[in-house]
């Protein structure tokens, strides 16, 4: 439904040149939805604003529904575009149009008949859960209500392809969750691909079937969001799966912390478990085989697409040999074991 081919965006500036895309191609099947995840600056905002062709490819194609969008002309390419929602983190909304007005714009510009934009509004109003604000000003709604309005509006279309930028930025974790089931109802019901970019593993995690990782314009990792999770392949996988947990040392602990073995002293480690890990019984495995206790300090476990993954801070209290013998053992099952210090 969603094809890049080879799409390169460079910005030219006076006296230099910035490389936005460098060659990037994928796929988005039909019904789909793949996350696009990086930093700032990698290329994010770029990537999904070539999909409608807000900006142009310097080279490469977009192809979108079975539409080579980078040959059209500027009128075939507006008619395309109607098939292309589009969301934003800041929602865009026409501040001096109701609500009900904001999603009919649309219809208005597609000069649909007033009695059909009244029967088609009701029903998204209805599907977004916003009956009630027919009549409010955008100004008098909360962050997640523009948000609803705003897919609202880009469904009044019966679009085939929804692109979602940094869709869910500006809004708190509960109204995110609402967001994204939101959208994954729309992606179930009217079977719509979507395309998002995020810096939050969160959302991939909680709507995506796909993860594109995008670094300094160039995809570098892409597969089922349970392949990821289970084996990342690069770096930057890996620390967008572990910046999605929250296992952190109390500040108890980390007064008490010294970087040195004592003797008497036991030491604090922390530990990642990943797909491809055993699973975390693994920690009274280990104590009995070597005569360690275990102190679970905190953790984070979590599931995705079927596969478990986490992070510990344990304690780990036993003699210095079968302290080390435990944590190569765990190193041995593939978790990743970082020494923070002693207590
Ligand atoms: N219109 C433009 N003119 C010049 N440079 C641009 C333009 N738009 C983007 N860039 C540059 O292209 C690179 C990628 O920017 P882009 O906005 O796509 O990144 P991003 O991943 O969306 O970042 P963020 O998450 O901070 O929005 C950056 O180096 C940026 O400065």
């Amino acid at each position: 439904m969603i094809e890049l081919k080879n799409v390169t965006k460079t910005f030219k500036k006076k006296n230099s040149q910035v490389t936005a895309l460098s060659n990037v191609s994928l796929v988005v099947p039909q019904g789909r939805i793949l996350g696009v995840i990086g930093a700032s600056g990698a290329g994010k905002s770029t990537l999904i604003r070539c999909v409608n062709l807000l900006e142009k490819p310097t080279s490469g194609q977009v192809i979108v529904n079975g539409q080579n969008l980078t040959n059209l002309s500027a009128s075939e390419l507006a008619k395309a575009r109607r098939h292309i929602g589009m969301i934003f983190q800041h929602f865009n909304l026409l501040s001096s149009r109701t609500v009900f007005e904001n999603i009919a714009f649309p219809l208005e510009l597609d000069n649909t008949p007033k009695a059909a934009i009244k029967d088609r509004v009701n029903e998204l109003l209805k599907l977004v859960g916003l009956e009630e604000k027919a009549n409010e000003y955008p100004a008098n709604l909360s962050g997640g209500q523009k948000q609803r309005v705003a897919i609202a509006r880009t469904l009044a279309n019966n679009p085939k392809v929804l692109l979602c930028d940094e869709a869910t930025s500006a809004l708190d974790p509960a109204t995110t969750r609402s967001i994204l089931a939101l959208l994954k109802d729309i992606n179930q019901r009217f079977n719509i691909t979507i395309l998002l970019i995020t810096h939050e593993m969160n959302v991939v995690k909680a709507i995506c079937n796909e993860v594109a990782v995008i670094s300094d314009g160039r995809l570098i990792e892409r597969g089922s969001v349970s392949d990821v999770f289970s084996y990342p392949d690069t770096v930057l996988a890996k620390q967008f799966i572990t910046s999605s947990l929250h296992a952190a040392l109390p500040v108890e602990y980390e007064e008490r912390l010294t970087a040195e073995p004592s003797g008497k002293n036991h030491p604090v480690v922390k530990l990642e478990f990943s797909g491809r890990s055993a699973e975390a019984t693994i920690l009274s495995e280990a104590s009995r085989l070597f005569e360690v206790d275990n102190n679970i300090i905190s953790a984070q476990m979590d599931y995705t697409g079927g596969v478990k993954y986490g992070i510990m801070l344990i304690e780990v209290s036993g003699t210095p040999g079968n302290t080390k013998n435990s944590l190569a053992y765990y190193s041995s099952k593939h978790i990743d074991v970082e020494v923070l210090g002693y207590v």
